[in-house]
């Protein structure tokens, strides 16, 4: 029996996100048996008079896709026996996902609205549910990528079949390279297309990679377990092309066994659809290594990931090739949990905060996916740093994990301006007195604490000191303000800094963030 607090937190769980046509309503297997006379066959009904179909019964899964895309969405949709079977909700899901990263202010707004936006659908299959579901809830245009022919001839289809969006969709066969194999090859299938069937051995894959690459980071560690398929993004994206996003539901196996091993749900899928040699690991840090060349060719990177344990490897490779920021999230649809990994080489903007927030003293956030050799410790001494070379006062206490800080209203306002002037820290750096828990009246107290979660995981804690001064009672909007903003600028700066090396100072990075 799941333990209380397991329990707990499997129902604080999201499970749909909120824009989800199906939060609210989910589908009515009854209505649509009574609509939908083809999908009357397949609805059942239990000993509670509870409508259901069979997960294990293809047929059943694939009719109620269909009848969900025709009444919920407008779209004409079919796939051959045997395809991958998307659940539409679980698909919306990652839709809506994108057009949270979209909208967020985390990076630059593109000059186009988020109606106009334009994706990359990697690896779209015969369903091609994403660009189907892109096109019709949002009116984004999509070019989608495969690479068997029988994806590539449904996914034309199923666009052809819906006048309404196919003007908004491309389907674009992902020509294969001559050193490139594909799952099929390794695994004779006679399904794909491939006119090249040249074996890839491990020196030619080193000799191709981009010399960029193979200096800034160890991608190509695990030989065996390296992507040796087709093209991804890098000769797939055409020259000058420019995209709001790309995403990608990965094959997530290794092998058939592997992707057969849930006995309760079937959605179908070939071996090119669920299996690729290494896995969803190797494919998406393929996606990484391609995005490491086209950097800002699209504003955010995304794919979904189907195990924990890949995301925070992923994750570490992202800050390895560059990336300006990484975002996560978690789709749950039953008791299936995938993730969603966005990244981006667009610079981060700094957030605008909306006065609810900055009305709180206590600001906290994660730090993720750093290497593991940065613990705590390294975070508060160097954001000491920081705040000492620009002229604050501090005090590290490394026993308690924490840092006390007070910055003049004025330098803090500089610092934010990127006005302030660097000292030489072995001069400059005043530390506060020791009775001191309140800071001058005239200035912003507050502490920042750090704790380390899990190696490469750290809690970042921000509480402003002196809110019950009568100075920042006077002023006192503007003083927690200001607080909130260091908080979150530490928060953006962090993740830049961590990307950069621990060798180089904290302000180096902020002046970084704040030149955007
Ligand atoms: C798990 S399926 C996803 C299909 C669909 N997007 C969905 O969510 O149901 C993965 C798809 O990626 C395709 N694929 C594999 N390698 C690819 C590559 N290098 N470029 C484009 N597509 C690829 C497969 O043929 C398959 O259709």
């Amino acid at each position: 029996m799941p333990s209380k607090k397991k329990r707990r937190r499997e129902s604080e769980r999201p499970t749909i996100h909120p824009r989800n046509k199906y939060a609210e309503n989910p589908p009515d297997f009854s209505l649509l048996a009574s609509l939908y006379p083809s999908f009357q066959p397949f609805v059942f009904y239990t000993r509670d008079g509870l409508p259901r179909i069979d997960w294990t019964d293809f047929n059943a899964t694939r009719e109620l896709t269909r009848v969900l895309l025709l009444h919920d969405h407008g779209i004409q949709w079919w796939i051959p026996d045997g395809q991958l079977c998307p659940t539409v909700p679980n698909r919306c899901n990652y839709i809506h996902w994108i057009e949270d990263l979209l909208v967020s202010e985390i990076i630059a707004k593109a000059n186009t609205s988020v109606n106009n936006a334009r994706g990359f659908d990697i690896g779209t299959g015969a369903n091609c549910i994403y660009p189907l579901l892109g096109a019709s809830l949002l009116g984004w245009s999509f070019v989608g990528s495969d690479i068997t022919n029988i994806a590539l001839e449904w996914a034309a289809k199923n666009v052809k079949n819906n006048p309404q969006i196919s003007p908004l969709v491309e389907i674009r066969k992902v020509e294969n390279c001559p050193h490139s194999s594909s799952v099929a090859d390794q695994h004779g299938d006679a399904s794909v297309f491939y006119e090249s069937k040249t074996e890839l051995s491990s020196s030619m894959v080193t000799e191709e990679a981009d010399p960029l690459l193979a200096a800034s980071c160890d991608l190509h560690a695990d030989v065996k377990r390296r992507y040796q398929g087709p093209p991804v993004l890098l000769g797939v994206v055409k020259d000058g092309e420019k995209f709001d996003f790309c995403m990608c539901n990965p094959p997530f196996f290794e092998t058939m066994e592997e992707a057969g091993l849930n006995p309760k749900t079937s959605c179908g899928g070939t071996p090119e659809e669920m299996i690729c040699p290494g896995g969803e690991r190797a494919f998406i840090i393929r996606i990484i290594e391609d995005s490491a060349v086209l950097k800002q060719s699209f504003r955010w990177y995304t794919s979904m990931v189907g195990r924990k344990s890949n995301l925070k490897f992923l994750i570490s490779k992202l800050w390895e090739v560059g990336v300006t920021i990484v975002k996560t999230t978690e789709f749950v649809q039953g008791k299936t949990c995938r993730w969603g990994l966005a990244w981006s080489f667009v610079p981060p903007t700094r957030k605008m905060i909306s006065p609810r927030v900055a009305q709180k003293n206590i600001i906290s956030f994660m730090l993720e996916g750093l290497p593991r050799q940065f613990s705590a410790i390294h975070v508060l001494q160097s954001i000491e740093s920081f705040f000492c070379t620009s002229g604050g006062s501090c005090e590290l206490n490394a026993s308690s994990f924490m840092v006390d800080i007070a910055l003049s209203n004025d330098l803090c306002n500089a610092i934010m301006k990127n006005e302030s002037q660097p000292l030489d820290e072995a001069t400059s750096c005043r530390h506060l007195p020791e009775t001191s828990n309140s800071s001058p009246l005239d200035s912003l107290g507050f502490r920042i604490s750090v704790f380390q979660q899990i190696p490469g995981t750290l809690l970042v804690k921000g509480s402003l000191q002196n809110r019950d001064n009568p100075a920042s009672e006077k002023g006192s909007y503007s003083s927690v303000y200001s607080c909130s903003e260091v908080f979150h600028f530490v928060k953006d700066s962090g993740n830049i800094w961590f990307n950069s090396g621990y060798s180089q100072q904290y302000s180096s990075f902020i002046t970084t963030a704040l030149h955007i």
